[in-house]
């Protein structure tokens, strides 16, 4: 036999100069070091399969429950998601029922919504911030996941506000791009003074509507800039819009077009003027998904009056603007329609979708309406689903009716949740007189913005 040397000397003082505590010491540090392990596997392979089915794989009722604590609070995030710029946003309209489409849409496994109205491409320091400050405003989400977001002010921004004042253009504002707009009008009244045809065409306007050449200034996000009367006293008589501000805006481009071929560069200006949201929406993302929930305008203006009427109460409750009717509001003293009240003018969707068809595909956008997604979400869900390229999962089960709200409330596997009082107010009962009138002033309207989407909404005509 060998004799013991003094490296197995050593080795056997090692083993036998393991105290028992030091023993168990290893013992325990190998159990949690293998313990790690294991649930580190199980975590990942949780987490892998959490993903396969946030991507649209199968097992999604059950994953349902755990993703849907972001259905009903965004505060849970998974390792594994990144906060992503949106693949779809509603565009708008304010008071059809964008905040009750985007909490819908996110009952789906594959959406997630950003959780306040982002504002990002309407408002410029919001724009300046850049892409990165728009991307943290997102939630966390899957690859595969649909982030979305909702800004209803995006449809209608830059809002032409029509308050006329007397010629003085030293009262235009500092607007960025106020100054080139004066210059856009200053060279059309100068060409269309020494252009020929221009010319005729403008006497001829001038003897047979009365046309003077006088200027008003009218508001853009705030900002004063010009506009020639022509085009109003074209559009009053000719079309009958009165004062429809894109319809006059229209008119500009068709006569500066008509009258001369020069003025690319200044059509270009005014374009990117009015469609500088859908344009900025398409440098971030040119393949992204709109979505444009409309109401019939004349309940949208209605709702739109109570809300503005209850916040007024609130913040000043003294003034009598917050008691004036919608009626008064709507009509004019001689019984005309007021344009100049904002409720009503958001309402005229086609001024505002000329813009977003300028800039995006038609198939691009799609079209909800919302009294249809009131009375029952559930189709009109379907048809959403279908064009987020998202399988159908959201259904009957994620609904009820409460009497007590008169809306559908939501409901996943956890929870129940209708929406806020602010959502489903009780309207104002407003004269039946002036529902028909300002009906039928819409339906040319309505006829238009049917055109532009190629479907009938069926709105009521008087
Ligand atoms: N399920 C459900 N529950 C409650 N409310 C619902 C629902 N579906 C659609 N709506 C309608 O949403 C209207 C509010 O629209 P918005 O969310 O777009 O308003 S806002 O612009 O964000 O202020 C709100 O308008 P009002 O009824 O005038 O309050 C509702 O009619």
């Amino acid at each position: 036999m060998r004799p013991v040397d003094a490296d197995a000397a050593a080795d056997c003082v090692l083993v036998v100069g393991l105290t028992r505590p030091k023993m168990a010491a290893a013992l325990l540090s190998v159990m949690m070091l293998s313990l790690f392990l294991t649930f580190h596997v199980l975590y990942d392979s949780a987490v892998y399969s959490l993903e396969a089915a946030a991507a649209g794989n199968a097992n999604m009722a059950l994953l349902t429950n755990r993703v849907d604590g972001a259905v009903f609070s965004n505060r849970v995030h998974f390792p594994r998601t990144s906060r992503r710029l949106p693949q779809a946003i509603i565009v708008g309209v304010r008071k059809c029922g964008t905040r009750a489409l985007l909490e819908m849409l996110a009952l789906h496994p594959r959406v997630q919504k950003a959780a306040g109205e982002v504002h990002f491409f309407d408002r410029d320091d919001n724009y300046r911030r850049g892409l990165e400050w728009y991307r943290r405003k997102m939630p966390h989400s899957f690859r595969g996941q649909i982030t979305i977001e909702k800004s209803p002010s995006y449809f209608v921004t830059p809002e032409l506000d029509f308050v006329e004042l007397p010629r003085e253009s030293s009262d235009v504002a500092s607007h960025p791009l106020s100054e080139q707009l004066v210059a856009v009008f200053h060279r059309f009244d100068q060409l269309s003074a020494v252009d020929h045809e221009g010319r005729r065409r403008v006497d001829k306007t001038q003897a047979r509507y009365g046309y003077r050449h006088r200027l008003h200034l009218h508001k853009i996000q705030g900002q004063w800039v010009t506009f020639c009367s022509l085009e109003r006293t074209l559009l009053s008589t000719r079309k009958g819009v009165g004062s429809d501000p894109i319809a006059v805006y229209e008119c500009r481009k068709e006569k500066l077009g008509k009258y001369t071929k020069s003025v690319t560069k200044e059509l270009s200006i005014l374009n990117h003027i009015f469609a500088q949201v859908p344009e900025r929406i398409r440098a971030m993302n040119a393949s992204v998904k709109l979505l444009l929930i409309v109401r019939e305008p004349v309940t949208r203006a209605i709702s739109d009056y109570t809300q503005l009427r209850s916040h007024a109460a609130t913040v000043t409750p003294q003034q009598p603007a917050a008691q004036r009717s919608f009626e008064q509001l709507a009509l004019r003293t001689d019984g005309s329609v007021n344009l100049a009240y904002r409720p009503l003018a958001i309402s005229l969707y086609h001024t505002f979708l000329h813009r977003w068809l300028e800039v995006f595909r038609r198939p691009q956008i799609l079209v909800v309406n919302g009294d249809l997604l009131i009375e029952d979400p559930v189709p009109q869900l379907h048809r959403i689903e279908h064009f987020l390229g998202l399988e159908p999962r959201i259904g009957r089960h994620n609904f009820y009716f409460n009497h007590t709200k008169g809306f559908f409330c939501l409901r996943n596997e956890t929870a129940d949740k209708c929406l806020r009082e602010s959502k489903g107010r009780r309207h104002p009962r407003v004269d039946p007189v002036v529902v028909t009138k300002l009906r039928r002033f819409f339906s040319e309207h309505n006829q238009r913005f049917y055109d532009l989407v190629g479907e009938d909404l069926g709105w009521p005509e008087e």
